[in-house]
């Protein structure tokens, strides 16, 4: 008998309502024959609100409690879900991360998935009930409770389908597929038919919040079968699959952005490359993610290296530099907030040149200034004033070509 791993997010399990359907929905699945994983987030906005409840306490909260309290809303979901398949007749069991042998490593706030001891999840499997997992949470080897990033679910439920050697994971959310762009924000986005791997990790991971990027590595990883579609119809989604085979020609495959994104210079004294050293050390130290790395070295100015990093760390990001300002041995620190990253994405460029000149001037024309730059073969990326980022989106996803009109 094949498996299927389903996921419903925040929005899709918002309401009793909503529960109550994504259970038809599972049954109508176990209906044709099929073993059902069923993997939940935690109800609508219930983990902002947990945040909200946290930074109400402390500014800086113990990031183990943290986990602690943001596991509590996934477990609110399953056991309701549970209720519901007996309500409509059928059996079932919920199961938090660790009940369903996810084990992490210990990094709270962000933790990896390692290992899964599915021996519960089969057994129960075996005897016919639907399975409803936890999403966003595992155990580490000391027995705390970690959480996977936000919007982990989606992790969780590759990871079981790869364990679990699932038929397909199918990731159901409030839009029916992956678009060009976000649709909330970029008016001409368009359903992509199917997207590689490799493109959607690169969106994943430039701020498509559509699907988590750990999932996508694992679905990789692993050639997981994976799909996006609506919760609220039948049409068949967008799958994401090794190689694509629809629209290979496209130079650019989608437009990401990421909101909430801080600069920091620190300028230092030679030695230069001691104090670079132990600026990043330092950082990695506390886990904080540093994203685009600019280092400037002249005769004329003392050396200064700029990064970016998410603006939720600057805080600590900050203090922990200050700290260790002796060893590092910087002279001046300067930050900058209110901006945001704007990317492009797609395959296509490898064997394309002039796609960053392109995009450059595109930007120009938007009276928009670019403040750092980074690439890779599939992805250029520019960091821009937060009041800039939408429009300068919307302008690349017109400019090459994604919006429905202008399709060449
Ligand atoms: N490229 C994209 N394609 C589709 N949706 C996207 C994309 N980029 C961002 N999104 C956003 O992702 C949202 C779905 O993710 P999320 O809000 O986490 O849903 P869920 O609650 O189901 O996990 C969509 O509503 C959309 O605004
Ligand atoms: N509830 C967690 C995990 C998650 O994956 O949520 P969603 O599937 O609604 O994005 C979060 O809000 O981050």
């Amino acid at each position: 008998m094949t498996t299927i791993v389903m996921k419903f997010g925040g929005t899709s399990v918002a309401t009793p309502e909503k529960i109550l359907g994504v259970a038809k929905r599972a049954i109508r699945e176990k209906e044709q024959g099929k073993r059902v994983v069923i993997v939940v987030s935690a109800m609508g906005k219930t983990t902002d609100a947990l945040l909200g409840l946290a930074s109400d306490i402390s500014q800086e909260p113990p990031k183990r409690e943290m986990d602690m309290l943001l596991a509590t809303g996934e477990q609110v979901t399953i056991s309701l879900l549970a209720m519901a398949f007996k309500k409509l007749g059928h059996d079932a069991l919920s199961f938090t991360g660790w009940q369903a042998g996810i084990e992490t490593e210990s990094v709270p706030r962000n933790a990896r998935i390692e290992t899964i001891h599915t021996k519960r999840l089969e057994d129960a499997l075996d005897s016919g009930l639907f399975c409803v997992v936890a999403g966003f949470q595992g155990v580490d080897r000391s027995g705390n409770i970690t959480t996977l990033g936000r919007g982990g679910s989606d992790t969780t439920a590759v990871a079981l389908a790869a364990a679990l050697k699932a038929e397909k994971c199918e990731i159901y959310t409030d839009v029916d597929g992956v678009y060009t762009s976000d649709p909330r924000y970029v008016t001409g986005a368009r359903k992509l038919e199917q997207i590689s791997y490799d493109e959607m990790l690169e969106l994943a991971n430039l701020g498509a919040g559509v699907l988590h990027p750990r999932a996508v590595e694992f679905a990789k990883n692993n050639l997981v079968p994976l799909s996006v579609r609506a919760s609220y119809s039948d049409e068949p989604g967008t799958t994401i699959q090794e190689v694509i085979t629809v629209e290979k020609n496209l130079i650019v495959r989608g437009v990401a952005f990421e909101p909430d994104i801080a600069r920091i210079t620190v300028s230092y004294s030679k030695p230069f490359n001691g104090s670079l050293a132990n600026i990043f050390t330092t950082l990695a130290q506390h886990l904080i993610d540093v994203d685009i790395i600019v280092q400037s070295i002249s005769d004329e100015f003392p050396p200064s290296v700029s990064f970016s990093i998410k603006e939720d760390s600057l805080e600590e990001a900050k203090r922990v530099l200050s700290e260790a300002r002796g060893h590092i041995g910087f002279t001046a620190m300067d930050v900058e907030t209110g901006l945001a990253k704007v990317s492009i994405v797609g395959s296509g460029m490898v064997s394309n040149p002039g796609v960053a000149a392109r995009m450059f001037d595109i930007l120009r024309g938007q009276d928009v200034p670019v403040k750092m730059v980074s690439t890779s073969e599939i992805k250029i990326s520019v960091v821009v004033p937060s009041d800039t980022m939408k429009r300068s989106a919307n302008a690349l996803h017109d400019a090459y070509g994604l919006t429905p009109a202008t399709v060449q």
